[in-house]
């Protein structure tokens, strides 16, 4: 399912509309980047996509995922991940056990839901740190289990909040890597909001500029 966002703008209440309004396609399986200088509303515009626009801001617009029109919708009904900076593992819960966390409810018994943890750690080169406490863990293991956890929720659709930035040089190309593989892999549509060239070109698709004064 694409993520089709239509003349969407955000306007603090009882001021001027943050960006002009943005129209914005995202088919299945590719990543499009959001740029923009700081302050323009990235963060707001993930914010009002994900269902948790603060009350002082108004929305106007359509987003449309999955052939309905999100807006309304409370933010767990919109099923849509985030990935922030800061790769956020509760710190009281065992690596294992976070990821477990994002198992959809209908996935039942122990059995099958300690499978499908296994299968995740796998896959993200965990295997054998799922009795860790998170905070033992490297940057690069911290980010990909994240990843991991809100992957395993199956979520419509990916925001990604500058998730790299925090990510030394090297370990930032492998896990942009790791991230949009997944992304691609699972063929839902994601949105990027970064500062960095680099990513955007990794991330190969669309790339909009968020900007002020133009005309619609
Ligand atoms: N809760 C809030 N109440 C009032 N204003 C806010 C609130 N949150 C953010 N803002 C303002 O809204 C504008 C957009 O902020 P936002 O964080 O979305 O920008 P950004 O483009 O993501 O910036 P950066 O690139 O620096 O992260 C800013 O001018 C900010 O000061």
């Amino acid at each position: 399912m694409a993520l089709d966002i239509t003349r969407l703008s955000i306007r603090h209440r009882g001021g001027a509309a943050l960006f002009d309004p943005l129209t914005l396609h995202v088919a299945p399986g590719t990543i499009a980047t959001v740029m923009g200088p700081s302050g323009i509303g990235k963060s707001t515009l993930l914010d009002a996509i994900g269902g948790h626009l603060a009350p002082d801001f108004a929305l106007a617009g359509e987003v449309w995922l999955n052939g309905k029109d999100i807006c309304r919708l409370r933010p767990e009904d919109r099923h849509i991940g985030l990935i922030f900076q800061d790769a956020l593992l509760f710190p009281h819960l065992s690596v294992a056990d976070n990821l477990a966390f994002g198992l959809p409810q209908y996935l039942r018994g122990r059995t099958a839901r300690r499978a499908a943890v296994a299968a995740a750690l796998e896959k993200a080169g965990l295997a054998g740190l799922g009795d860790r406490d998170p905070a033992t863990l490297s940057g690069g293991q911290k980010a990909r289990a994240a990843l991991m956890r809100t992957l395993l929720s199956e979520p419509a659709a990916l925001l990604l909040d500058e998730p790299f930035s925090k990510l030394d040089d090297d370990l930032r190309t492998e896990i942009r890597r790791f991230t949009f593989d997944h992304i691609r892999a699972r063929d839902i549509p994601a949105l990027l909001v970064t500062h960095d060239r680099g990513d955007a070109e990794s991330a190969g698709g669309t790339v909009v500029g968020l900007g002020q004064g133009n005309p619609a």
